[in-house]
């Protein structure tokens, strides 16, 4: 049977990178990317921003909506401390496997929870299912049209304290300008644009981190 664009990127995987080591893991899907067959993970360029966001933070609690193939979720569950919280929520079934393959090749699967379901379903219940007060760090990656008003849930679940970071990918391509318009014009949030690339690509993109003033 024909194989699916995810599963020959975890073959890539397999194939070059080293397991147990994550930066060998991000530089194999990278590379396959790049080279072979472009996919929608947030890529090295605006993959350093991510990773200078979660390093100066220093996160307790971090949540990812839309983990795809885990590309991002690698990245990030690498640089956290020994005792973090790290939930991944994917829909997909398919693209949860992989991920979930992915993610055990770098040898983070003891960091990370990814959970198979959908956001709207899931930020009600993550208080009482994982035991999270407020998240100190949420990376928005999935549908755009689910930014905003999954943001607004996150509020109104009270999952975000005096300081939470908000950190969106896609914010100019392919675009999420209700989010936009909410997360810069509200008295609740301090944003700031960090101009980059979209993946793989000379189009420009860039990651919006907005912080959460309670
Ligand atoms: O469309 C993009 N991303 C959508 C990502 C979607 C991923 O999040 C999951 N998801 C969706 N709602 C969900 C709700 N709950 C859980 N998982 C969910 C989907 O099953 C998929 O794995 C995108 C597109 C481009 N592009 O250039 O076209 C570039 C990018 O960087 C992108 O991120
Ligand atoms: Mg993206």
């Amino acid at each position: 049977t024909q194989s699916t664009r995810p599963q020959r990127l975890l073959s890539a995987v397999q194939k070059n990178a080293t397991r147990g080591d994550p930066c060998s893991v991000v530089r194999a899907i990278d590379d396959f990317c790049r080279h072979k067959e472009w996919a929608m993970n947030v890529g090295d360029e605006k993959g350093c921003i991510l990773d200078s966001v979660v390093s100066e933070m220093n996160p307790a609690a971090v949540l990812e909506l839309g983990t795809y193939c885990g590309y991002s979720t690698v990245r990030i569950a690498r640089l956290l401390p020994p005792d973090a919280k790290f939930i991944t929520l994917e829909f997909n079934p398919g693209f949860a496997a992989i991920a979930r393959q992915v993610i055990a090749w770098a040898g983070l699967e003891e960091k990370v929870q990814l959970v198979e379901g959908a956001s709207g379903d899931w930020i009600p219940k993550i208080k009482e299912q994982f035991g999270i007060k407020t998240f100190d760090l949420v990376f928005l990656d999935h549908w755009k049209d689910r930014y905003l008003p999954d943001t607004k849930l996150m509020e109104e679940c009270g999952l975000l304290r005096k300081g939470s970071v908000l950190l969106a990918d896609n914010v100019i391509c392919p675009g999420t300008p209700d989010y936009l318009e909410y997360i810069r014009s509200s008295p609740k949030y301090e944003s700031r644009y960090f101009k980059s690339h979209l993946e793989y690509t000379k189009v420009e993109d860039g990651l919006e981190k907005s912080i959460f003033l309670g």
